[in-house]
């Protein structure tokens, strides 16, 4: 009897632990024999950096092995959670240079934060494919073009990709002219914004609309100069606006600013009668509006991968319910578009002309995928794709939008010569004019602030690809050779902060590096970051990859600078965006306060805060922070 219980007390473990140490070890050993016979440093790592118990707690283990005696667990500091955000990439620069291997169980993995290795990946894309396993949580309404490789991709690419195509972009203000696919409604809708007197009643005017509702007091009249509301949540706003504009772009949905003042957050915007906001009146009269839907299941991503649907539907917590809820209603939506799309085409009431055709993403793409049976997308990939988009299209957006308004904040010289470009912009436009589209190539500083916002603060801060077959690359003219299934890891934050392509102020924030003289040629094997602008600093092909590059670049870059560009001259055209001080602190203090919790970050979906700058919009010359 002792027996048989000590077989169970010792063979459960030893069958369960048995297989892992086993790969623990094999791997680790195999992948160190490895990094030796290769010219490229190497860093050892005790852990598998995948683990989700690694993600979840290294930072808080992680100070223990610090204080270990003889360095014994300096390698944690690798292994950390946003390790690279952390450290700025410096440390691995100081200790192992720009590229290495980081050797441990699982496999030796080749980190990269090199311009010209990194171009080499991003146009090899055959050899070095997206890591889509990193992916498989956006395919939780289907594939799309964020999630899948190779044949599928190109196949989601080919029929998203006309729609933001920057091609296209002329086509709005060129409405005599037919594509099968007109600019989805981006500068249309962006710059329609702007046209609509900020009394709430455009739907479009979300610009107007966000600003009034930052200066408004609660009652909804305008606020005396300088006792404007505090801004408390300042990335529930800019998700707010990015959302709307992105859902039209995708959808054709046309949302309403959902407050008057910051100052009464509990008074709710009512859409003017008639005013449908989602566009679909069955699921709209079931229940919540699209933008809260797809909210609700962004935020809670995690729990509808972990639990199956049913359990969902009946669990007593509410938050599961909720979540479960907001899918099946965002799914719905969805479904009941793509219906009414299909329907239209197969009537033959829309012809494919862009005059006729509302030019979303959605009508572009069932439009591209029926009748197309193999070569188009199902129903679920339509979804799916609708989906990625919007999530990719908004928060990147958002926190972009975020971070610059409070760079804007702390540094009052840049917001200055933010507020002269727009002075000059306006300057040239007779009374009664808008901005049009021909304005945002003058947007030069804002670009430049936008860049600088990306390159300090990237959303998307690594780029994982794994190698297809052995490849060998070119490195400080050697030649590297990486095993097949090797994972190879672009590291966004190093490269986009390393002192060899952005100099000694390398970690500072200095829009004006990106302001060229008309003198101004770029240098070979450089890049155009905005090709609107007249002479914008073009970095080494590489050094700048927040929209990431080669085949795999974002569909959304040309949308989200004309989307920033427009929201900055909205804003900042009337107002200066100013930091709240606390009772007793000082302008410095507060600053300095703002800058690290600007700092304190951590990625979810796209890297965010952790905490809340609070700010104000005060009117101009009613600023109280110091100009210098
Ligand atoms: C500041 C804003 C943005 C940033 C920093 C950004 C950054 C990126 C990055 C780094 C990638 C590559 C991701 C990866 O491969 O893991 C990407 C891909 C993508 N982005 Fe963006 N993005 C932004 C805005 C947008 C917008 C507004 C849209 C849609 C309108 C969009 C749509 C996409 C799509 C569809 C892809 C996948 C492309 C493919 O794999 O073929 N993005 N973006």
């Amino acid at each position: 009897m002792l027996d048989y219980l000590s077989l169970i007390a010792y063979g459960i473990p030893i069958l369960y632990f048995g297989p892992y140490l086993l790969s623990y070890f094999t791997t680790l050993f195999a992948s160190r024999r490895f990094a030796k016979t290769s010219p490229i440093p190497s860093v050892t790592v005790y852990t598998w950096r995948d683990s989700i118990l690694v993600w979840l707690f290294s930072p808080y283990i992680a100070p223990f092995f610090e204080c270990l005696p003889f360095r014994l667990g300096h390698w944690v500091l690798y292994v950390k959670r946003d390790f690279s955000w952390c450290t700025k990439g410096d440390l691995a620069r100081k200790e192992v240079g720009d590229v290495y291997w980081a050797v441990g169980p699982g496999g030796a993995q080749l980190w990269v934060s090199d311009a010209d290795l990194i171009t080499q990946i991003v146009h090899r894309r055959n050899d070095f494919v997206k890591r889509v396993s990193d992916y498989a949580i956006l395919n939780i309404f289907g594939f799309n073009v964020v999630t899948t490789e190779g044949a599928l991709w190109q196949r989601h690419r080919k029929i998203t990709g006309p729609p933001f195509n920057e091609k296209n972009s002329s086509l709005v203000f060129d409405p005599h002219r037919k594509s099968p696919y007109s600019y989805p409604m981006l500068v249309q809708q962006l710059f329609g914004m702007l046209t609509v007197t900020p009394n709430h009643e455009g739907t479009h005017a979300q610009g107007k609309a966000m600003l009034a509702s930052f200066t408004y007091d609660a009652e909804g009249n305008e606020s005396p100069a300088g006792q404007e509301p505090v801004v408390e949540d300042l990335i529930h706003w800019m998700m707010t606006v990015t959302l709307n504009v992105i859902s039209s772009a995708s959808l054709n949905i046309n949302a309403v600013w959902p407050i008057h003042s910051v100052a009464a957050k509990n008074y709710k915007f009512k859409p003017p009668s008639g005013h449908n906001n989602s566009n679909l009146v069955q699921s709209n009269t079931a229940g919540l509006p699209f933008q809260e839907s797809f909210d609700t299941v962004m935020n809670n991503i995690r729990i509808l991968i972990a639990f199956p649907a049913w359990i969902l539907r009946n669990s007593p917590f509410k938050i599961m319910r909720i979540t479960q809820q907001s899918s099946d209603h965002f799914s719905k939506y969805m479904h009941e578009l793509i219906s009414a799309h299909k329907a239209k085409i197969e009537s033959g009431s829309t012809d494919g002309d862009s005059s006729s055709a509302p030019g979303d993403l959605l009508s572009s793409i069932v439009k591209a995928s029926t009748g197309n049976k193999g070569t188009g997308l199902s129903e679920e990939e339509m979804v799916g794709n609708i989906f990625v988009f919007t999530l990719a299209g908004h928060e990147t957006t958002a926190t972009t939008l975020q971070s610059a308004l409070i760079l804007l904040a702390c540094e009052p010289q840049v917001r200055m010569e933010v507020q002269k470009e727009i002075d000059e912009i306006w300057a040239g436009k007779k009374t009664g004019e808008d901005l049009t589209y021909d304005d945002y190539g003058k947007m030069r500083v804002i670009m430049a602030l936008m860049l600088e916002t990306l390159r300090v603060y990237p959303p998307v801060v690594m780029l994982p690809k794994i190698t297809t077959a052995r490849s060998s690359v070119t490195y400080n003219n050697q030649t590297i050779s990486i095993p097949a299934n090797s994972r190879v890891l672009i590291d966004v934050v190093s490269v986009q902060r390393n002192p060899k392509y952005w100099g000694p102020n390398n970690h500072s924030f200095v829009p004006s590096r990106w302001l060229m003289p008309s003198s101004y040629t770029p240098p070979p094997d450089s890049n155009n970051e905005s090709p609107a602008h007249a002479n914008l600093f073009c970095p080494p092909k590489g050094a700048f990859i927040a929209f990431n590059g080669g085949f795999r670049a974002c569909l959304g870059r040309k949308f989200a600078q004309v989307e920033f560009c427009t929201l900055i001259s909205v804003l900042l055209r009337g107002h200066s965006v100013e930091l709240v001080r606390e009772k007793g602190k000082g302008w410095e203090e507060t600053r300095a306060k703002a800058l690290v919790d600007l700092d304190d970050r951590r990625t979810g979906v796209a890297m965010r805060m952790n905490k809340k700058v609070r700010v104000r919009f005060v009117k101009r010359g009613m600023e109280s922070s110091p100009l210098a």
